[in-house]
């Protein structure tokens, strides 16, 4: 299966950079008004910020020069005021900036779990969950400093340069040509590291999502890990990923390194010209002092916004990779979706209907796993399904369940085709019961309920009472309100498959599809799983891949799967009398289990 390991970076489609940026400031766009009030308050504190050299160069040439203290005192008491406006402008900026982009944040990541939530199986048999973890964590978080900066530098600082360039402009053009000469320069620089620094951004992201898959999969598996006493093993795997990631991260750095000397060097260099311009060409006599000041303070002014742009263009560059690899998945459609225009799955009775099926994984079109595969089961018939590993079995319950679309003929459910019905309306009267019995943290009654969210604490009971939960329910500390860890692990095997059934209960499916799990657990405990499946079984239609001999015994024909085809069907009996396959495997895995 061409599945993306920890070991190997994951394959992305390149889109344009300015695409990706538009999609994004889109989000920002939603708050429009908030913005609009960022934006008058920026313009409120560069303003002011502008206005502070003019004061000086009034206050020297005007005021000092004609030794009027009553004015500078007034024009000082001003600059007081607007400066203190100025600081509370900007605080408040601030603090409406980061609540504005947090919350395009928390947008942008509930869409993307909303997505992830309609993709396909074959989306996840594809990845490991660790890095689809980091897209929604890591390169959601990513995108903050890139969405706040653009609002509180890219605006103010841009219209500072527009500003000082026009106010330069106004007071000396020789002056302000000598402090653009370099900014070419600075541009073309800067478009060559660009995509350099790109590149190397993108497979840092890559390492990082390789480090978030191992841990995922080596925390899920560390019982594993500590009994195989692979620990080292595993440590040695952590430490190739942690260096590659150190080495991503160190070029990263480098070329984003490579945008700061830029600038100091072409600042360095316009200064430089500013002021042999300034001084030689023009020559200081031919300007007042408080005008050069003020000029000198200018040329910061201009330089300052330059850099912080360029740095501000750094890390669009340094985040872009992430907004990415979020639109990546965004845009991803689920394979298995409903047609337009599909209708809604009625009540059913419950019958099957398997038209010449076949079917072959996406990943791997040439191999067929399922082959011409039909069948018809009656309202309320329970079909075993057995047969060697990698048969099959699972398989056709997931086409039943429609998490993957058939490659060739038809499912039909009370006679309607699967394609043709919505598969909400399907998946609401099927129940499904896989082998690991997942139970999330919460209470009993919380897990139990999951079935159907609207059931009563009395149908909760009566549900666990009928699959013979109840009991050991009683015996937990809170009983239904028992806290549950994660995956239910407080819970024993037996117990957790307990608490399943009730679940699977609770909905009451027309068709159930049950993965009988195979770990073996204590007598008392297994009497009452066998007594749970058939207090499940009873009434629906079910199709189980079994593994017990007694719900093969008691299940209505035993479909024999054999490299993706029914090669025997029957009741317990009749296969036995025919001496065929089943009766091999009767005799190789139950005999001794019934001889016992
Ligand atoms: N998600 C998948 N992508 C690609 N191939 C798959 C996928 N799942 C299963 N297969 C392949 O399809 C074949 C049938 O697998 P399936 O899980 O249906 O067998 P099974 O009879 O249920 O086996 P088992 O009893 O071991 O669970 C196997 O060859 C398997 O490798």
């Amino acid at each position: 299966m061409a599945v993306n390991s920890f070991r190997e970076d994951e394959q992305q489609a390149q889109v344009s950079k300015w695409k990706t940026l538009t999609r994004l400031y889109r989000y920002l766009l939603a708050y429009k008004s908030r913005i609009a009030v960022v934006l008058l308050i920026m313009l409120a504190t560069i303003s002011i910020n502008m206005i502070n050299p003019l004061i000086v160069e009034q206050a020297v040439n005007v005021h000092i020069a004609n030794r009027d203290m009553k004015g500078l005192l007034l024009l000082g008491l001003a600059a007081v005021v607007l400066n203190l406006i100025m600081v509370a402008g900007v605080k408040a900026r601030m603090i409406m900036m980061a609540k504005l982009s947090n919350q395009v944040l928390l947008t942008i990541r509930e869409e993307l779990y909303v997505h992830i939530q309609k993709l396909s199986f074959s989306f996840f048999d594809s990845r490991p969950t660790g890095k689809i973890l980091a897209r929604i964590i890591g390169d959601v978080n990513s995108l903050k400093d890139m969405l706040s900066d653009s609002v509180t530098t890219l605006i103010p600082d841009f219209l500072t340069v527009i500003g000082v360039i026009t106010i330069m402009m106004a007071k000396n053009v020789k002056l302000a040509l000598a402090a653009l000469l370099t900014l070419p320069f600075m541009a073309a620089g800067m478009f060559v590291i660009q995509r350099v620094s790109h590149k190397a951004w993108q497979v840092y992201r890559k390492k990082s999502s390789n480090i978030s898959a191992f841990v995922h999969e080596e925390m899920s598996g560390m019982r594993i890990v500590q009994s195989f006493r692979a620990e080292q093993e595993s440590r040695d795997n952590f430490d190739v990923l942690l260096k590659e990631h150190r080495q991503s991260w160190n070029k990263s750095v480098r070329c984003a390194d490579l945008f700061g000397s830029l600038i100091e060097l072409t600042w360095g260099a316009g200064g430089f010209l500013l002021y042999y311009i300034g001084i030689k060409v023009i020559g200081v006599g031919e300007i007042g002092i408080g005008t050069f000041m003020a000029f000198s303070t200018y040329l910061a002014m201009f330089w300052s916004p330059i850099r912080n742009l360029a740095n501000f263009y750094n890390k669009i560059v340094t985040n872009l990779a992430g907004a990415e690899r979020i639109f990546d998945i965004l845009d991803t459609e689920p394979e298995i979706r409903d047609k337009s225009g599909v209708g809604e799955l009625p009540d059913i009775q419950g019958s099957v209907e398997f038209d010449r099926v076949s079917f072959a994984y996406s990943d791997e079109p040439e191999t067929k796993v399922l082959k011409d595969v039909s069948f018809q089961i009656r309202p309320g018939e329970t079909i075993a399904l057995v047969g060697p590993t990698g048969a099959g079995k699972t398989t056709i319950v997931n086409l039943i369940s429609r998490f993957y679309n058939v490659t060739e003929g038809h499912i039909r459910v009370d006679g309607y085709d699967l394609g043709d019905v919505s598969i909400r309306s399907l998946r609401r009267q099927m129940g499904v019961m896989t082998q690991d019995n997942f139970l999330f943290s919460g209470t009993v009654k919380d897990n139990i309920r999951y079935g159907r969210l609207d059931a009563t604490d009395e149908e909760i009971v009566a549900a666990a009472k009928a699959v013979n939960a109840h009991g050991f329910i009683m015996q937990l500390e809170k009983g239904y309100d028992t806290e549950l860890s994660e995956r239910g692990q407080s819970l024993s095997v037996g117990q957790r498959q307990l608490l399943a059934f009730a679940r699977t209960m609770v909905s009451n499916p027309r068709i159930l599809i049950l993965d009988e799990a195979t770990s073996s657990i204590d007598t008392h405990t297994e009497i009452l799983v066998q007594k749970g499946i058939q207090a499940l079984l009873k009434g629906r239609t079910s199709f189980v891949i079994a593994h017990r001999l007694s719900t093969i015994k008691n299940a209505d024909r035993i479909f024999v799967i054999n490299h993706g085809r029914i090669e025997e069907a029957g009741s317990h009996e009749e296969l036995l009398a025919a001496k065929g396959q089943y009766y091999e495997l009767y005799q190789a895995q139950f005999r001794s289990l019934t001889s016992a």
